[in-house]
């Protein structure tokens, strides 16, 4: 991965993991690694538009289980939620598809970042307010410095890397 300063705002320091997803032997590392933390029961994946979709669907078939995509507004076309939240750059909202995530299945957030914690904070309230339970928030990289885990209460989060 890359740092590049004043990206997308002045002040930010951007992560840039697209290196890593160039490289096809960082994608296998990477995928592996976040497959093998992740509980075995595990009933289903919840990646987090856009990036958070680059791990979901190698995850899905590393793991063997099916992906409910949260979707950034306007995207879906039959919608059970939403959640308007802040993000270290702004503001944002996403969105949970209806009719395919099922109260009681135990679910895998999975991103590439997590910074302040706004986006994964959203997709959990998504996930626990259809009744169904967050196993894991997985993410490739922490940003500890922004706080993200003080906004995910007492949830498993893992991450396979972090730098301040
Ligand atoms: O912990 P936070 O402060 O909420 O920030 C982390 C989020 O920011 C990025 O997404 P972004 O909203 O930039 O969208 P993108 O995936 O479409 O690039 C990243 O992919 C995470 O989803
Ligand atoms: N500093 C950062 N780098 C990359 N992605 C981010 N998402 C939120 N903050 C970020």
């Amino acid at each position: 991965m890359r740092t590049v300063p004043d990206f997308p705002e002045p002040g930010v320091l951007f992560r840039d993991l697209n290196p890593l997803f160039a490289d096809a032997e960082a994608v296998r590392v990477v995928i592996d690694a976040m497959a093998a933390g992740l509980p075995e029961d595990v009933d289903v994946i919840a990646p987090v538009e856009a990036r958070g979709f680059l791990l979901g669907g190698g995850l899905s078939i590393a793991m063997g289980v099916g992906m409910v995509p949260v979707r950034k507004p306007g995207k879906l076309p039959v919608v059970a939620d939403r959640v308007d939240y802040s993000l270290e750059y702004g503001t944002a909202s996403l969105e949970l598809p209806a009719g395919v995530l099922r109260p009681g299945q135990r679910v895998a957030v999975v991103d590439d970042v997590l910074a302040t914690g706004g986006t994964v904070a959203a997709v959990c309230e998504l996930v626990e307010r259809a009744g169904a339970e967050v196993a894991v928030v997985s993410v490739v990289l922490e940003l500890p410095a922004l706080g993200g885990r003080s906004l995910l209460g007492g949830r498993n989060v893992l991450a396979l890397q972090s730098i301040t």
